[in-house]
């Protein structure tokens, strides 16, 4: 595994410095075996399960039945008794009864009876050290796990929430291959409530915010500088400056109604959006929306906001005689069409080393892993410029071809290639997005690739205050384009291109390049110094019963370059 396996993931909802499971994927993959045993498996990771039925896999769950109950001894010896009715009968004295060892130990052996406990402990959760320390653990599996592989959720009766939602629930996937793919509820206009649920808390009320003011715009950036996505140690936030947000939430057709908040006197404490997009799955394609920016304050956490807030930005949106939505996070929620991996590629390590986003490995030595990162002084693809208004039908032609080769991707109208890919010069506003071209000798557009800023601030370091992110976005290019494709051809083009996108990105003064294992990113990433990093992102249909989408991943959390991706959607 490559040396930066350390580095931790800033990606969204993403989460602890993993390492172990980078290390010894072979480990990671035998500890997030199924411990339930009864599933055969759920969601996205159902693609890749070799050898059920096999004697390989009879002497697995053997093994996964030894360990759980090597894990139901550790529980035993700590609060004593039969553990089955101890549990049961006090589940949060089970958690205090371990020791942080224990409980560590007890987490690698048995995450599935882990989570079961903690859910059991529900919102009753006390202070105590032990229990924050599971707690913590548990949503560190959560967040990095295999999640759709069954252990690193929870069970469905403790999504209070989204057990109520047209979404499709765990433990009812379907067992026999494809099924048809459709809506999960139907509805009409005229049954949607026009007035939003009340908040009944004194104090607070909904506002619907004006992005073009502003003052309005500035409040949602400060409530997102402050409260929004971080690592779990507190370390790093993403930071969405006032332009990045207009260009995220102000696409074509987009709505104001769709811009959601909720005041507490004058103050935004919590917002939640979404812009309109086509989304095709496979052959069909759903007018649909994108939500994101679901954040609220951290003193007004764990109070069942996110509920009232994801069930009024469905009631905006349905008003539009919409009923689909895409959207992601690192968390696990019942449940994901897909599940990707992030990848990050050290532009400036030395910088990322200081503010503890990349340790040093051990073999290595500071200097060494500045020269492995450093990139070259120019571009090395003949023709490549970036992208002008001239270039945006060519490129929303190719764009759309190459999307094809996904089951999971948006369907983009000219205009919408305009306003995600060609950058205005507008000396007022921090450019957001950087698209270049290939223009052959006859004028033909035949490769086209971007990437958007998206900075995170550091919020322990007295060095430097933000991380600069380079997010790779769309690409395409003629040569996945032949009949058939040949997949050697594409990934000699495609590790030409981002090599030149790394150096593009450098001479902007980016610190880091991210990427997910989506679209046809296996063919470069590793050739390209990507690291895996720990977090996953997870990929949500709502209100749409799909089929998995190939992740890019396979069942050990690993690159698959074998199959790729079906995922052509890249969220910001
Ligand atoms: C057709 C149109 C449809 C439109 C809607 C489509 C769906 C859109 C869905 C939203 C897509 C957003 C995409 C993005 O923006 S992903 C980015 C999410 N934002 C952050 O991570 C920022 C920092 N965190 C926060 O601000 C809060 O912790 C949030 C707001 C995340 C939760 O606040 P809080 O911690 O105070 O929790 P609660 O007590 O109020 O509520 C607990 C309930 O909320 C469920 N929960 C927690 N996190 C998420 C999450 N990220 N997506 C969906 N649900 C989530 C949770 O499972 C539980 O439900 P259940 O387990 O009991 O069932």
């Amino acid at each position: 595994m490559p040396e930066e396996s350390k580095q931790v993931d800033k990606g969204k909802g993403k989460a602890a410095p993993q390492s172990e499971e980078a290390k010894a994927p072979e480990k990671a993959a035998v500890e997030s075996g199924d411990e339930s045993g009864s599933e055969a498996g759920d969601g996205a990771a159902d693609q890749a399960t070799p050898g059920s039925g096999s004697a390989e896999a009879a002497a697995k769950k053997k093994k996964k039945k030894s360990k759980r109950s090597k894990a139901k001894q550790v529980l035993a010896q700590a609060i004593g008794g039969n553990t089955d009715q101890a549990i049961a009968a006090n589940p949060m004295k089970a958690i205090n009864a371990l020791s942080n060892e224990q409980i560590t130990e007890f987490m690698s052996l048995n995450p599935a009876l882990a989570n079961e406990l903690l859910s059991a402990n529900g919102s009753s959760s006390s202070d105590s050290t032990a229990t924050e320390a599971f707690k913590q653990l548990s949503l560190q599996q959560i967040m990095t796990g295999l999640a759709t592989s069954g252990k690193n959720r929870k069970d469905m009766a403790s999504y209070k929430f989204w057990a109520t939602q047209p979404v499709p629930q765990f433990g009812q996937e379907e067992k026999q291959g494809p099924f048809e793919e459709r809506p999960l509820r139907v509805q009409k206009v005229e049954d949607i409530p026009t007035v939003p649920e009340s908040l009944a808390i004194d104090g607070f009320r909904w506002v619907t915010m004006d992005l073009t003011d502003d003052k309005q715009m500035a409040e949602v950036e400060k409530l997102l500088y402050g409260h929004y996505v971080e690592d779990d140690e507190a370390m790093f936030r993403f930071k969405y400056s006032k332009s990045i947000l207009k260009w995220s939430l102000m696409s074509p057709d987009w709505k104001k109604q769709w811009h959601v908040g909720i005041r507490h006197g004058d103050t935004l404490c919590a917002f939640i959006s979404a812009v309109p997009v086509n989304i095709r799955v496979r052959e069909n394609v759903l007018p649909g929306s994108e939500v994101n920016f679901l954040c609220i304050h951290k003193k007004l956490r764990g109070k069942r906001l996110a509920p009232i807030l994801i069930k009024e930005i469905t009631r905006v949106i349905n008003l539009e005689g919409i009923w689909q939505a895409i959207y992601t996070g690192g968390i696990v929620l019942p449940r994901p069409v897909s599940t990707t991996r992030y990848f990050h590629r050290a532009l400036n390590w030395q910088k990322l080393y200081e503010v503890g986003f990349s340790p040093c490995p051990t073999n290595s030595k500071p200097a060494f892993q500045v020269r492995k990162y450093k990139v070259a002084d120019q571009t090395a693809t003949r023709g490549l410029r970036p992208l002008e208004a001239k270039d945006l039908d060519a490129v929303h032609d190719l764009l759309e071809r190459y999307l094809k080769r996904f089951d999971l991707a948006p369907v983009f109208k000219r205009e919408e290639c305009e306003h995600w890919f060609l950058n205005k010069e507008d000396p007022t506003t921090e450019q957001a997005v950087w698209s270049y071209v290939v223009e052959g000798p006859n004028g033909k557009i035949t490769d086209f690739f971007s990437f958007y800023l998206l900075e995170s601030s550091v919020i322990k370091s007295t060095k430097h205050s933000s991380i600069r992110a380079a997010y790779l976005f769309y690409y395409a290019t003629e040569i996945g384009l032949t009949t058939p494709v040949d997949k050697s051809n594409l990934k000699t083009r495609l590790n030409e291109l981002v090599g030149d996108a790394l150096v593009l990105a450098k001479k902007q003064n980016f610190d880091v390049f991210n990427a997910l294992s989506l679209m046809d990113n296996a063919l470069f990433l590793e050739e390209q110094k990507f690291g895996p990093g720990d977090g996953q992102l997870h990929y949500y249909l709502f209100n749409y019963k799909a089929n998995p989408v190939a992740g890019g991943v396979d069942a050990q959390n690993l690159l698959d370059k074998d199959n790729l991706s079906g995922v052509g959607f890249v969220m910001l």
